[in-house]
């Protein structure tokens, strides 16, 4: 029997995308029963290990060679969240494997992680010239991430639903949508700063979504919007949900205190 099918069966073309910094975000549990038999001492020398740690990764952002960010994570999927970008995939592993042999990780069980890179695209054209040489773009594609007090993490995909599929609609039409979406976006100004990671081919969803904001629930407000705009009611498939608070690494010896 012949599969019938209302998607057209035309090759639709890829929009271009501008990649900047690859990016890791590593969602730890604190495993705090074994923790509360460390004596406090080796506690504190843990605690000063990770900040010795942080402090490499902070002078890295100094440089303007890569950024990271430490939350809390509230609620039980993870405890903390250390999301980390740099130019190169080698890079965040060296990172990771580092982050690994601190002796704090022994007590930081993984719960989670995401990989992508840094991700513009084209479907508002990308200006005159060499993209990846215009400041405004590069400030974007290799952003210091924002000290803002929360953050909030989600993977998505768009569909391939047979009569809801993104790829197969025409880039004509992805544009207009897209464009939609921007509108929405802008309205947010001032109020949450996003990164997204294209991470097809990277990991299990095709975009990791970080928005930062100092009000948290400008988080709620704006993806309860978009849900309304066409581009995620229609096309937009969702992973779970992080929400955190900013982790001053001054802050983590009363943070791990018992
Ligand atoms: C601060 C808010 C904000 C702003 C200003 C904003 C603007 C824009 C612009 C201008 C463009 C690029 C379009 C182009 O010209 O190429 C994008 C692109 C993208 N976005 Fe976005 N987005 C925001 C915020 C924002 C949110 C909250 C989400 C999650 C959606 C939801 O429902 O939970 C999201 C998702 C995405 C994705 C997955 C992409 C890539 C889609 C693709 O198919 O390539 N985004 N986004």
């Amino acid at each position: 029997m012949q599969h019938q099918s209302s998607e057209p069966t035309v090759t639709q073309q890829a929009a271009e995308t501008l990649d900047g910094w690859y990016t890791f975000h590593d969602f730890r549990r604190i495993d705090w029963t074994r923790l509360k038999q460390v004596e406090a001492t080796v506690r504190t020398k843990m605690v000063h290990e990770f900040q010795a740690f942080l402090s490499e990764l902070t002078q890295v952002e100094e440089q303007k060679e890569g950024s990271h960010a430490l939350y809390t994570i509230i609620g039980q999927k993870a405890d903390l969240v250390l999301m980390v970008l740099r130019p190169t995939m080698e890079d965040i592993q060296a990172v990771e494997v580092k982050m690994q042999k601190l002796d704090l990780y022994d007590y930081l069980i993984p719960t989670y992680s995401y990989v992508s890179v840094v991700e513009l695209g084209t479907y508002r054209g990308s200006g005159e010239g060499n993209p990846y040489e215009n400041p405004y773009v590069r400030d974007r594609l290799y952003p210091i991430l924002p000290k803002s007090k929360h953050i909030c993490f989600y993977p998505m995909s768009k569909s391939r639903r047979d009569g809801d599929n993104w790829y197969t609609l025409s880039m004509e039409k992805r544009k207009e949508l897209m464009y939609r979406h921007g509108m929405i976006g802008r309205s947010y100004a001032g109020k949450i700063q996003q990164i997204i990671g294209g991470s097809t081919g990277f990991d299990d969803w095709e975009w990791g979504v970080t928005l930062f904001a100092n009000d948290i629930l400008q988080f709620k407000k704006i993806v309860y919007e978009m849900r309304f705009d066409e581009v995620s009611a229609k096309y937009g498939e969702f992973g779970e949900f992080f929400i955190g608070n900013r982790l001053e690494s001054d802050e983590l010896e009363a943070h791990f205190a018992l």
